[in-house]
């Protein structure tokens, strides 16, 4: 259960040869209206710290209370080898792994309210022998439900929202095809329907689907997923009450009339929806676990291991994604 007061918010720095520990550094300097404890190793921070000439006191041990800018309380959890900014270590995956288990654990028995992930390095984790595609993946297997990938990010000329969730997420591209079917469509759509009324307010979600091959299909001339597969499905959730248009061809389904009378899309495979939310928002943008029994935001980007210890980053990101989590665990709180 949530606890009474400011959400209580677990920050995971993610992999430490990369930004994660830097934007958690910047992002300690900002005011935030939240508990925010950061799992990571303090020493990592510390050096990291004094790398960017930037003054934040950490403080590890046991949370504390409303977050300071200027300090950062951190959780401490020791990597198992020598971090170098930009220089993957695989002997350093179990402690990457290590702070995501610990964030979900504390999340499922209330010590937090959410869980905000920074980025991981999946290459390296899977070079350390740990089959692993993501958090979004990562997290379902250690909590259960069924995790729907959702981006959103604010349109700047509009103001209006923009949320693409995908069908699929960490799959080689010739794997999306099989993977596009009845049941898959079904339990995502379901999902989007069900967290857009519940976790952001909108009663009666209008969804757009994007078809999976050029021109949807042209009907079933050039490809037959959405004849056979996503029409029929959505004959059949319209019939159970969803608002949904589609299956649309993914070239023109993001013109304006279109963004204006949709709160969510649903883009069949990663490199469909993604481009689209990043060219529009890549800094502002959040990514947001659906489905899951917790909350979990994460930031739009990667590891940026070329700007690790010393390039110029921007902690956007990772502040919406931060702010993303308290609106949601408000919003998930009991009057
Ligand atoms: N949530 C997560 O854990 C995510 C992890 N990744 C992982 O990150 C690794 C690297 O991915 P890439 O495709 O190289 O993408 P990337 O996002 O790390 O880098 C793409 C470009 O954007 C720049 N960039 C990224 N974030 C930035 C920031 N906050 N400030 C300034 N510049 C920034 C980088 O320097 C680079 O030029 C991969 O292993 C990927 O799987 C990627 C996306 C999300
Ligand atoms: N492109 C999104 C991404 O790679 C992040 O995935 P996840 O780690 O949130 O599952």
């Amino acid at each position: 259960m949530p606890m009474p007061g400011e959400p209580h918010l677990a920050l995971t720095y993610g992999e430490p040869a990369g930004i994660g520990p830097d934007l958690c550094l910047l992002l300690a300097h900002q005011p935030l209206p939240c508990r925010l404890t950061v799992l990571g190793d303090p020493g990592v921070l510390r050096r990291r710290a004094r790398q960017r000439g930037l003054e934040v006191t950490i403080h590890a041990g046991q949370a504390g209370g409303r977050h300071r800018p200027g300090r950062l309380q951190v959780l401490p959890q020791a990597a198992a080898a020598p971090v170098t900014p930009g220089r993957l270590n695989p002997v350093n995956a179990r402690h990457v792994l290590g702070l995501i288990e610990t964030a979900v654990r504390g999340c499922l028995e209330g010590r937090f309210d959410a869980l905000v992930t920074a980025p991981v390095h999946k290459g390296v984790i899977n070079e350390a022998g740990i089959p692993f595609s993501g958090h979004t993946e990562f997290i379902a297997a250690l909590t259960g439900g069924q995790p729907v990938m959702l981006l959103a990010t604010t349109l700047q000329d509009s103001g209006r929202p923009l949320r693409v969730a995908l069908a699929t997420t960490h799959l080689p591209l010739q794997e999306v095809p099989r993977a596009i079917t009845h049941e898959r469509l079904r339990r995502v759509l379901t999902v989007l329907h069900h967290d857009l009324r519940t976790r952001f307010g909108i009663q009666s979600p209008q969804i757009t689907v994007l078809g999976l091959n050029p021109h949807a299909g042209e009907g079933g001339h050039l490809g037959r997923e959405e004849t056979e597969v996503i029409e029929p499905l959505l004959a059949e959730l319209r019939g159970q009450g969803m608002q949904l248009t589609g299956p649309l061809p993914a070239d023109t389904a993001f013109l304006p009339e279109r963004l204006a009378r949709s709160d969510a899309f649903l883009a069949m495979y990663h490199d469909q929806g993604l481009p689209v939310l990043k060219f529009a928002g890549f800094g502002r943008a959040v990514n947001i676990t659906l489905g899951l029994p917790v909350i979990r935001t994460s930031v739009d980007h990667g590891t940026a291991l070329d700007k690790a210890g010393g390039g110029d980053i921007d902690c956007g990101s990772l502040r919406q994604a931060v702010l993303s989590a308290i609106d949601l665990a408000r919003h998930a709180r009991p009057a």
